[in-house]
């Protein structure tokens, strides 16, 4: 069985060496559309495979990361990035082009990597997202497979975060917890979702 939680930004990107001229040489934003799907092998103790409000936490907040923000890839000349990094308080550095393709990759990685740092409290089976779709316009949008995850071979430091966007995260340590726990540097998931008082 699969859920799906919609999620919405507001970004800005160019992507460089694609076919289309307007895409690949101006700076432009989109609103994007983001659904995320997850799947599980049994349902929790609320009939759920996972609680619709508890995405709204760190998942949210990752997705969120690029509301009014704009996404670079870290192959752009140094004096574009620093232009960006000096005038643009919100800014994620991604080791890939920010095409919808690559959006919907690293959200399905960082999600994933999410959910594996995340303590279920609920009685949750596997839990875990199968894909997830980025929509750039009304007319277009990718979605990236687990398997896809195969050729795409990057790691959680390469994605950077501007101060700004981590400040607006619930918790402004969110990513280093995540980064540390896969690691193999905490003990304990770091991510703890709240305890839940059952009648049944
Ligand atoms: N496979 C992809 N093709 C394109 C992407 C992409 O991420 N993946 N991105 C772009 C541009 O960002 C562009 O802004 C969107 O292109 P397009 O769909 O052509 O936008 P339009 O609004 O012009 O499309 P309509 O057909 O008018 O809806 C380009 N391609």
């Amino acid at each position: 069985m699969i859920i799906r939680k919609k999620f919405k930004f507001e970004g800005a990107h160019i992507v460089r060496d694609c076919s289309s001229d307007r895409c690949k040489k101006s700076l432009h934003g989109h609103s994007y559309v983001v659904e995320v799907f997850l799947s599980s092998n049994k349902l929790d103790f609320g009939h759920m495979i996972y609680d619709f409000g508890l995405t709204k936490g760190t998942i949210k907040d990752i997705i969120d990361s690029f509301d009014h923000a704009y996404a670079m890839w870290d192959k752009e000349s140094d004096e574009f990035k620093t232009f960006i990094r000096n005038n643009s308080e919100r800014y994620i550095e991604m080791p890939v082009s920010p095409s919808a393709e690559c959006f919907a990759l690293t959200l399905l990685f960082l999600i994933d990597k999410t959910l594996q740092a995340t303590e279920f409290k609920n009685g949750e089976g596997k839990v875990s997202v199968s894909s997830v779709r980025v929509h750039e316009t009304d007319t277009g949008y990718a979605e990236a497979f687990r398997k896809d995850l195969d050729w795409f071979t990057f790691e959680l430091a390469d994605v950077t975060f501007s101060q700004a966007v981590k400040d607006e995260w619930k918790d402004a340590e969110m990513y280093d917890k995540l980064l540390m726990y896969h690691k193999g540097e905490l003990d304990a998931k770091p991510f703890v979702n709240p305890q839940v008082e059952r009648i049944f």
